[in-house]
């Protein structure tokens, strides 16, 4: 049966990362024979350049028929001085709202030949694989807001079961993988963190095989880069989960290889790379599409039930790494850096040997 993904590449690097990731569901489509109807969108300042509104009725409309999104990036200068209504990021939280997409699954894997890339010593990154799963529709970035002249103010605000949807997700994550769960959060200052603490404390009697421990965010902030291997599933509100997640880019090198899904409690989900648009080095062709790639991967994993050929895609990334190409944000000493498009038909080259690139495809 065809499946439907709504494409929504953004601003910035978005358009370039996400040729390529659109490339690599044809390269699986075509050697695992399926169907994958791609339909495309605007959203961010893209769409606010055409119809005056970072996430026009239209884009709504087509994900709504649609069985997954896939997202670039929004955002860029052209827009920042726009009020906040009138923002690209503006329409990002609210594809994530209207969907309910509330977990955002955010993993990091240090994938040997990527350590390199890494500022960090090899021995502290060489075991890493946790999963970051962020609360995505509440807390600072929906509470309520105003600003004048003088003043300004944003609240945080979480409601109990806002809270137990995301906890009970992260256990559930957490025992299908090493059954350990870090809960983060602010709970000597804050009492939404306090309200998220006591939670955790009376679901974990209905998960004794996972082991719990709290941890403040700022000290986490630290662990985080010094011992990263000791995490497995880490759950955390909405905007420590935003900050922990670039941070944890310094273990893999580069925040071009991070991917994510969001997801609400069926298989509907939006993914789309942790990064944003990198105004920079947009239009270059030079920007990392692994995190895109890896993104689709997830799509294909969680939305279509497709293990197989998310871990296809997955097993190419890492191949392409292992044999030492790199896009020059990963690109160390002695090691010449790729294009997007020279990075892309390596992966692809590992997918399908066979496989012909549809020329009516453009990398920007
Ligand atoms: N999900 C999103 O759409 C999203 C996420 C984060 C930021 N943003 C937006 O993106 C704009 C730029 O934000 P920023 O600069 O703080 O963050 P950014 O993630 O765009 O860039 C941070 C740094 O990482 C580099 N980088 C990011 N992705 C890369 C890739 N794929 N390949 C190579 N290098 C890459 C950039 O060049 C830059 O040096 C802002 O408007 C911000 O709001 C959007
Ligand atoms: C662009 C911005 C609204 C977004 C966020 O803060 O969630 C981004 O940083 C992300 O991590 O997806
Ligand atoms: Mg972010």
């Amino acid at each position: 049966m065809e499946k439907k993904i709504t494409v929504l590449p953004g601003d910035g690097i978005g358009p370039e990362v996400v040729t390529a990731a659109v490339e690599v569901l044809q390269a699986v489509a075509k050697k695992y024979e399926h169907s994958f109807h791609f339909a495309y969108a605007t959203i961010g300042g893209a769409a606010i350049d055409q119809h005056n509104d970072p996430l026009p009725t239209e884009t709504i409309e087509l994900c709504e028929e649609s069985d997954a999104i896939l997202l670039g990036a929004v955002g860029g200068p052209k827009w920042d001085n726009n009020p906040s209504d009138l923002r690209p990021e503006k329409g990002l939280l609210r594809i994530r709202k209207h969907f309910d997409l509330f977990s955002n699954l955010r993993p990091v894997q240090a994938i040997p030949s990527m350590l390199k890339s890494s500022p960090l010593k090899e021995e502290i990154v060489q075991d890493v694989d946790l999963l970051i799963v962020r609360e995505l529709t509440g807390g600072l970035y929906f509470g309520d807001r105003n600003r004048t002249d003088d003043e300004a103010f944003d609240s945080l605000t979480y409601t109990r079961p806002e809270i137990e949807r995301i906890v009970d997700n992260a256990f559930t994550l957490a025992r299908l993988r090493r059954k350990k769960l870090t809960s983060v959060d602010k709970a000597n200052v804050l009492d939404t963190s306090r309200l998220w603490r006591e939670i955790v404390e009376e679901k974990k009697a209905q998960y004794p095989d996972v082991s719990v421990e709290h941890s403040l965010v700022d000290s986490t902030a630290m662990k985080l880069i010094t011992a990263p291997a000791d995490y497995d599933v880490i759950v955390t509100e909405n905007m420590f989960g935003d900050i922990l997640s670039d941070e944890a880019s310094v273990i893999t090198g580069s925040l071009g290889v991070l991917p994510s899904a969001s997801m609400r409690s069926d298989n509907f989900g939006l993914y789309e790379p942790v990064h944003g648009s990198a105004p920079e080095i947009a239009g270059k062709g030079i920007a990392n599409p692994a995190a895109t790639i890896l993104s689709a991967a997830m799509l294909l994993q969680y939305s279509f039930g497709m293990s197989e050929e998310a871990k296809a895609i997955e097993k190419a990334v890492s191949n392409v790494f292992e044999k030492g190409y790199f896009t020059g944000d990963m690109a160390h000493k002695g090691v010449q850096a790729l294009s997007t498009n020279e990075w892309t038909e390596r992966v692809l080259a590992e997918i399908d040997p066979a496989y012909e690139k549809d020329e009516s495809m453009t990398f920007i």
